[in-house]
């Protein structure tokens, strides 16, 4: 068993930087918006700022899919959107699984931004037998005695584990045993998973401590009228995607 880390090489097969990869979603977010306005073509530095990264990094990312714009026209905005669509695969339907239908379970399984982005929530999962049959965004809750049958009658790929900390790791055993290869993981504790399993998890209390941070460091700045020290330097692949610390962080 290996711990922690998204068992993906910085550089996938197809030769895409995971910090490219990263940027993706938030390309196709700005695409999609100039997309529903039938706004036909836009300029790398129209979309760089709409996306909230530097155009000279948009061009570098466009240029491993194979895609350079036309000079003085820019980049035709449907095909991208397939192209960034279809890379990220997108283009297919996943049947993704919640496990754990508390407050935030919940609240995910309600969420209408997942199906439009070509996720469809296939199954809620949760051990309390009170929950079981509860209608949740419309979908009965099912036991988590089935989770290995629900996931292999839905084909499910991706899971999303949204349990207390001290069940995650067991849920995630299963998730994989039962043949699932993706994990989102909101639980507060790191998961071991074997290679060929990728882990992403998200945790907002370390983002709000990121922000705790800052806000000391300018409260100190003002207070003593001097530049506190720079931050450490972020190597560029260590950054998020908008060049910040990511949001949803490899486990
Ligand atoms: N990542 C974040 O930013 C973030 C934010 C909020 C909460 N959380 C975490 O998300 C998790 C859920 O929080 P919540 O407020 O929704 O909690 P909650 O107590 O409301 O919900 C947890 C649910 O998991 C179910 N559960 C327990 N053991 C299970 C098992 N073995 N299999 C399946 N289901 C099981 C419970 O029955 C319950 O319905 C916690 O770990 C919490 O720390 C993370």
């Amino acid at each position: 068993m290996a711990t922690g880390r998204t068992h993906r090489p910085a550089t996938r097969s197809r030769g895409i930087p995971e910090a490219t990869v990263a940027r993706l979603p938030l390309y196709l977010r700005a695409l999609t918006a100039l997309s529903e306005r039938s706004v036909p073509t836009v300029s790398s530095e129209e979309l760089a700022a709409a996306a909230g990264v530097n155009s000279a990094k948009l061009r570098k990312d466009f240029s491993y899919l194979g895609s350079y714009g036309t000079r003085g026209v820019g980049y035709d905005v449907e095909y991208l959107v397939y192209q960034i669509s279809r890379e990220l695969g997108l283009t297919q339907d996943w049947p993704v699984v919640i496990v754990g239908i508390g407050n935030l379970g919940a609240a995910l399984a309600n969420y209408g931004g997942f199906a439009s982005r070509g996720f469809r929530v296939a199954a809620l999962i949760d051990a309390d037998p009170a929950m079981t049959g509860r209608q949740v965004a419309g979908i009965a809750v099912q036991h988590s005695d089935d989770l290995e049958k629900i996931i292999s009658d839905n084909g499910v790929s991706i899971g999303v584990i949204t349990t207390p900390p001290g069940v995650a790791q067991q849920v995630c055993d299963r998730l994989v045993a039962a043949g699932v290869t993706s994990i989102l993981n909101f639980a507060p504790t790191v998961l071991s998973v074997p290679d060929g399993v990728d882990v992403r998890k998200v945790d907002l209390s370390i983002e709000l401590q990121i922000l705790a941070f800052h806000e000391q460091r300018k409260a100190g700045e003002e207070h003593e009228g001097t530049a506190a020290p720079a931050a450490p330097h972020q190597e560029a692949d260590e950054q998020g995607p908008d060049g910040d610390v990511p949001a949803v962080m490899p486990a």
